[in-house]
């Protein structure tokens, strides 16, 4: 058998740490795989006296990262620092010396990845990022290898585990919204800043990387939609539950006749439907192709193992394709980079959905008929209609309702009517319902 391949690793925390694992536990397997080893040789870190998940035993460690990047006897760099500003540069850099690039940071890519795949190209390395989408779930190798003869026309996923990991356990347990974000950090699910998951931005970068490679547009983070589950509340989850749905963070791409729709967002989901009992981390996408019709991918979205099982799958590809000629190599966004379509992607205000819209009522009559007629008026018939009965003491009421699929714009116009209603207080709650056609 050859010399193993030789990887510098930069960052060694949950997901570098788990890569190292990883790849010390299954090392004969993996290289029965690639038909070579594969060694992580070289580390970078910030604090080289922390505790760490793994063994460092006979790796080389460093606090500078370039000095791996500069490395002439390192093949390979995995990159697990996360961030925008110096892992690009890094990864620029490490492409320039034509090293091969395997990262799990979906920020980088979404932002970053038309300039990164384009550096690639010419230097005729592969930077490869299975770990960035969906964790351990193999869903780049999927939708680029997997579905190549499909059209796509949509897909939707739970692809972040941490604001799933949230509202799971608010359901399940009655937990606080913060106090279960803790607990997500602590066991390393989060990203380093944490509003990126609450606030769907995570998931948008995940869904930017998905749609491109599904309908072979470039990358433009800039153009999704994202709204997150800090809104969200107790009252929200146990109304959803008595009207058959659970409330799920959605990321959504969908080809319309107009345009592309990327959008991040609570969504009501038919209890009855898979992805409405994807729980705790867990990340699951469906896929709809015109051939395959819908497939389903679930798994373990975020944490050090299933993270790594990515990284390390990306690292035996890289391994197999040194033997290949570059022009040969699978396209970095699944579509050849001359062959990308300018195709629109829609504003928000041009999608249509079912929503379901909370507002609280004062207990006065004729309020809920101001209510309905504004809808009418603005083309909006209601699918379901609760009003919950106020405690004696209290003179407010919830009015919960499902609309019929309309346009974002009817609704909120219709919205705005609602909330200058004078038997009407404070805003109203809107979360769209995606039916997901089985
Ligand atoms: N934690 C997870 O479950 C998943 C994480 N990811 C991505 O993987 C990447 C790494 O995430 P984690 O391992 O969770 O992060 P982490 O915070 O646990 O580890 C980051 C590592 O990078 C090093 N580092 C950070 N900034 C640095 C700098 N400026 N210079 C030198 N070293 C630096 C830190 O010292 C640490 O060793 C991120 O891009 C994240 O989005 C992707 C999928 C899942
Ligand atoms: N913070 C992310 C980690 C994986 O991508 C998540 O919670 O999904
Ligand atoms: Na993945």
């Amino acid at each position: 058998m050859l010399n193993p391949v030789k990887v510098g690793l930069l960052g060694l925390g949950t997901v570098g740490g788990g890569t190292i694992n990883v790849l010390q536990r299954n090392a004969q397997e993996i290289s029965r795989r690639a038909g070579r080893g594969i060694v992580v040789t070289h580390a970078s870190a910030r604090d080289l006296t922390k505790p760490r998940l793994c063994h460092t035993d006979g790796i080389t460690l460093t606090t500078e990262p370039f000095d791996v990047i500069n490395d002439p006897n390192v093949d390979i760099i995995a990159e697990l620092i996360g961030g925008t500003t110096l892992a690009k540069e890094l990864v620029l850099k490490a492409i320039n010396n034509g090293k091969h690039v395997v990262t799990a940071n979906k920020a980088l890519i979404a932002l970053h990845g038309n300039e990164i795949f384009a550096a690639a190209q010419q230097k005729g390395v592969m930077v490869a990022f299975e770990a960035a989408v969906a964790g351990g779930i193999p869903i780049i190798k999927a939708i680029r290898e997997g579905l190549t003869g499909n059209q796509i026309a949509w897909l939707a996923g739970i692809i972040n585990g941490t604001s799933n990991f949230i509202l799971s356990e608010m359901r399940d347990k009655g937990r606080d919204f913060a106090d279960v974000l803790n607990e997500a950090q602590r066991l390393g699910y989060a990203e380093a800043d944490p509003t990126f998951d609450v606030e769907g931005i995570d998931a948008g970068h995940k869904l930017t990387i998905l749609a491109s490679i599904a309908f072979g547009i470039p990358l433009q983070f800039d153009k999704v939609y994202t709204e997150g589950i800090t809104q969200i509340t107790r009252e929200d989850v146990g109304y959803a539950e008595e009207l058959g749905y659970r409330i799920k963070l959605l990321g959504i791409a969908k080809r319309t006749e107009k345009g592309i729709e990327l959008r991040v967002h609570p969504t009501f989901i038919p209890v009855q439907h898979l992805i409405a009992n994807v729980n705790g981390v867990m990340n699951a996408i469906v896929v709809r192709g015109d051939a395959v019709g819908q497939t389903l991918y679930y798994g373990a979205g975020a944490g050090a193992d299933p993270t790594a099982s990515a990284v390390v799958a990306d690292l035996v590809d890289v391994v197999r394709m040194l033997t290949t000629d570059p022009e040969n190599h699978v396209p970095h966004l699944a579509f050849q980079a001359n062959a990308l379509s300018n195709v629109a992607i829609l504003p928000i205000s041009d999608i249509e959905s079912i929503y379901y819209l909370r507002m609280t009522a004062l207990d006065r009559l004729g309020v809920l008929a101001q209510v309905t007629r504004i809808l009418s008026d603005c083309g909006i018939s209601i699918e379901a209609i609760m009003q919950k009965a106020p405690p004696d003491d209290v003179d407010q009421v919830p009015i919960v309702l499902l609309t019929h699929a309309v346009l974002e714009k009817q609704v909120n116009q219709a919205i705005a009517q609602i909330e200058a209603l004078e038997g009407i207080h404070g805003h109203v709650k809107k979360i769209r319902v995606e039916m997901l056609e089985q």
